[in-house]
C-alpha cells in the first residue's frame, strides 16, 4: 500500500533538458539582457513570476502522498483552500537544470535530436563534475527526457551527492511495470530519490536532419537555410519541430508535472536538451522569442533557480559545492548544508 503511495505521488509525472554556456559562466547572445557573468556574482534580477494554473487543482493530492526525501523538511501547510495564497508565497525550493553531458554525435558533430545516443567519456566526466558542482544542494525529485544521454547524466551527477541517496527510475509504463518495480521498505524509499522520465522533455525532433553532419549539412543547403533550422523560433526543419513546438510540450510538461512539486517545496533536479531546456528557461525567466532563439546552453553545466515567494530567482551555475553565494541566498539551502556537514563530519 505503501509502495502504491510512493508511485501515485511521483505516477502524474513523467519527464525532462538544458542552457549553454562556455566554462562556469552561462552565455546568452542578447548582450541586451545581460544575463549571468560569473557564477552567482553577477546574478541580476530575471527572476519572474511562475504560474499556477495546474497547481490549483493538484496541490491537494500532491501534498498527501508525496514521500519527503530531504535532510530540511519543507515547511507543510494545511490542505485548505484559504492557505492557497500563503503556500505560493512562503514555499521555497530549488531547482537544477542541466543540459546532458557531450554525446557521441555531439563529438561527431551530427544532427541528434531524438535519436538516442549515450555519453562520450566526456559527457561522462561532465556529469560528474556538474554533479560535484551541486553536491551540496538538496535534491528530492529528479526528472529526465526518455533518453539516454539525459538519464546518464542525472546518474552520474548524483554519484557525486554528499547525502549519498539513491536514485531510482519509476516504472509506469504498465501495470505490471509499476507491480514489479515495488519497494517494500519505508526506510529504504526515504533514502531514494524518484526519477521521472518523461518524452514530453525530449530534443527538439530534428526530423530529416538527424543523423546529418551539421556541416555538410551547411554545405549543402547554405549556412543561412541550416541557421534558419537550427536557431529559428518558429520554422521547423524538414518534417521536424521547431523551437516553438518543442516549447509548446516542454513547458506544459513542466507547468502540469514539474511545478506542483516545487510549490509544494520540494527540490528537483531536470536533466535534458538544449532545446527542451531553452524553453524552460523561456518561461521561468520570461524571455521573447527573439531572446531565447540567442540563448546557447553548455553540456554538464548544472544552472540553478530559486522558487521563492511565488518567483523563479535565477541564480546562475555554481562554480563549485561551497559557493558561498549558493548558500548565503536561502536559509534552507545553508541549513540543508550545515546538516551535511554535521552528518558527514
Ligand atoms: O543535434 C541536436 O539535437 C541539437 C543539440 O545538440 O543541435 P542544435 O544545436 O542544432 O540544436
Amino acid at each position: 500500500m505503501a509502495t502504491a503511495v510512493f508511485h501515485q505521488a511521483l505516477g502524474t509525472a513523467q519527464s525532462h533538458q538544458h542552457l549553454q554556456n562556455s566554462g562556469s559562466h552561462l552565455e546568452f547572445g542578447n548582450a541586451s539582457l545581460k544575463l549571468i557573468s560569473k557564477g552567482f556574482k553577477v546574478d541580476i534580477g530575471l527572476s519572474r513570476r511562475g504560474s499556477y494554473s495546474s497547481w490549483k487543482k493538484k496541490f491537494g493530492v500532491i501534498q498527501a502522498s508525496a514521500s519527503q526525501t530531504s535532510v530540511v523538511q519543507p515547511v507543510s501547510y494545511p490542505p485548505n483552500n484559504s492557505s492557497d495564497e500563503l503556500r505560493k508565497k512562503s514555499s521555497e525550493a530549488a531547482l537544477i537544470l542541466i543540459r546532458h553531458g557531450e554525446s557521441l554525435w555531439n563529438e561527431k558533430n551530427l544532427f541528434t535530436g531524438c535519436v538516442d545516443v549515450p555519453l562520450t567519456k566526456k559527457g561522462v566526466e561532465e556529469a560528474i563534475e556538474a554533479g560535484k558542482r551541486i553536491s551540496n544542494i538538496p535534491v528530492d525529485m529528479i526528472y529526465t527526457s526518455a533518453l539516454i544521454r539525459a538519464q546518464m547524466t542525472a546518474m552520474l551527477a548524483m554519484t557525486q551527492h554528499r547525502r549519498k541517496k539513491v536514485p531510482i527510475i519509476l516504472h509506469n509504463e504498465n501495470e505490471q511495470a509499476r507491480e514489479w518495480s515495488q519497494i517494500f521498505s519505508e526506510d529504504t524509499k526515504k533514502q531514494s530519490i524518484p526519477v521521472v522520465t518523461a518524452s514530453q522533455l525530449n530534443e527538439r525532433m530534428y526530423g530529416e536532419l538527424q543523423g546529418l553532419n551539421k556541416q555538410e549539412t551547411a554545405d549543402r543547403f547554405g549556412k543561412e537555410k541550416v541557421h534558419e533550422w537550427r536557431r529559428s523560433y518558429d520554422i521547423p526543419p524538414p518534417n521536424g519541430e521547431s523551437l516553438e513546438m518543442c516549447a509548446e510540450r516542454a513547458v506544459a510538461y513542466f507547468k502540469d508535472h514539474i511545478e506542483p512539486q516545487l510549490l509544494s517545496g520540494k527540490n528537483v533536479m531536470i536533466a535534458a536538451h538544449g532545446n527542451s531546456l531553452r524553453s524552460i528557461i523561456m518561461y521561468l525567466d520570461k524571455l521573447t522569442s527573439q531572446e531565447v532563439i540567442n540563448l546557447e546552453l553548455s553540456t554538464g553545466i548544472p544552472m540553478l533557480y530559486i522558487l521563492k515567494g511565488g518567483k523563479f530567482i535565477r541564480r546562475g551555475s555554481p562554480a563549485g559545492p561551497t559557493e558561498a553565494g549558493v548558500y548565503a541566498y536561502t536559509r534552507s539551502l545553508a541549513l540543508y548544508r550545515q546538516k551535511l556537514d554535521d552528518m558527514l563530519r
